[in-house]
């Protein structure tokens, strides 16, 4: 694909128009661009993790078309569907939910592990994010061992265009695995695995589960709620830090579900705000005072592309029916295309 050239100098691009504006990234797509404050747009993301700011301007000052489009089919007719060409090509999708909207969200309760489920808000969060991501391969999902991030999960894949049937793995005792067995590989092709794991599980938020997040700001003070919601290492009072968090979520991401990524399988996880900051902590390269601002909207689905040992992010795909779906890599695009003559 050729690249296209920009001149020396665009003007300014504002990071909110970055998320907003598909034209404008698939423009940019394909190349790489300096901007001021040491930011490079390239491979289709601003490095840096400067995506904490939604609205701080970038002036672009020099470009180059080096960068041609570095992402080869997922799962493309032609080139990738061997397991063959899937391992040379070494890449996949990996999708990011937090949860949609829980009971305690919408009561604005402090949550942590206690397994609520969504509100009427978050069933339709989660659904409206199912049709986002409808047209991206899903091969293997994860879930933390909590309810809402489970409904999210399977009320997400109701809308997916694949028609594949998402089945919980019961691995906790030998008769759980023993008696869940799928006895035809064909069925067994039409499924797809989900895995709860508790490493997944929102951050423990310790005596704060179940008080009232004003509430509590009111009593111990704005900064101090804001340290213990936010900072990197100060935990709430007998709870989870996010360092503390991040030490089994990580430690889980890249144990078990990357080596699913490097054998070319696509994944979905749904999970939480703070499992999330720092799992993304990780796959963008955060420091601990760049996760501070990091905030994350339930229901919204996040896409990476995991190719060469890098995650590269793509940013929220939005419905099929959209043109010009910034979050499409070509190889995905090619995938929407054969579910659209599948479906035809
Ligand atoms: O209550 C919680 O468990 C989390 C997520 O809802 O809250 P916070 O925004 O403080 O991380």
């Amino acid at each position: 694909m050729a690249a296209a050239v920009f001149p020396q100098a665009i003007g300014t691009l504002q990071w909110h128009q970055y998320l907003t504006d598909c034209n404008l990234h698939q423009e940019l797509g394909s190349t790489s661009v300096k901007l001021t404050n040491g930011f490079i747009f390239s491979n289709g993301f601003f490095r840096r993790g400067c995506y904490c700011s939604r609205t701080r301007n970038f002036t672009v000052i020099q470009s180059s078309a080096s960068q041609t489009s570095v992402f080869d089919p997922v799962k493309a007719p032609s080139r990738s569907n061997t397991s063959e060409s899937r391992k040379k090509s070494n890449e996949a999708a990996l999708i990011l939910i937090r949860h949609g909207e829980s009971l305690w969200n919408e009561k604005n309760l402090f949550t942590g592990c206690v397994d609520v489920p969504l509100s009427k808000k978050g069933v339709e969060e989660a659904i409206e994010a199912g049709k986002r991501i409808s047209s991206i391969p899903v091969d293997t999902i994860y879930t933390s061992a909590l309810i809402r991030a489970q409904m999210t999960a399977m009320l997400a894949m109701t809308q997916h265009r694949r028609r594949k049937v998402p089945v919980v793995l019961h691995n906790e005792s030998e008769q759980a695995k023993a008696w869940s067995q799928i006895f035809s590989e064909d069925t067994k092709k039409q499924s797809i695995p989900v895995i709860a794991a508790w490493q997944l599980n929102e951050r423990m938020y310790g005596e704060l589960q179940g008080l009232n997040k004003q509430e509590t700001a009111d009593r111990y003070g704005k900064e101090q709620v804001h340290e213990w919601r936010r900072s990197y290492d100060i935990p709430p009072p007998n709870g989870e830090s996010l360092e503390m968090c991040a030490e089994r979520a990580v430690a889980y991401f890249r144990d078990q579900i990357e080596p699913q990524l490097l054998s070319g399988k696509n994944v979905m996880i749904a999970a939480h705000g703070n499992s999330l900051r720092s799992i993304i902590m990780y796959l963008d390269k955060l420091t601990s005072q760049e996760v501070i601002s990091l905030e994350l909207s339930t229901g919204i689905p996040m896409l990476y592309i995991f190719k060469e040992g890098k995650f590269i992010r793509r940013g929220s795909p939005i419905g099929p029916s959209e043109a010009g779906v910034y979050a499409y890599t070509r190889s995905l695009a090619q995938y929407r295309q054969k579910l659209d003559e599948m479906l035809q």
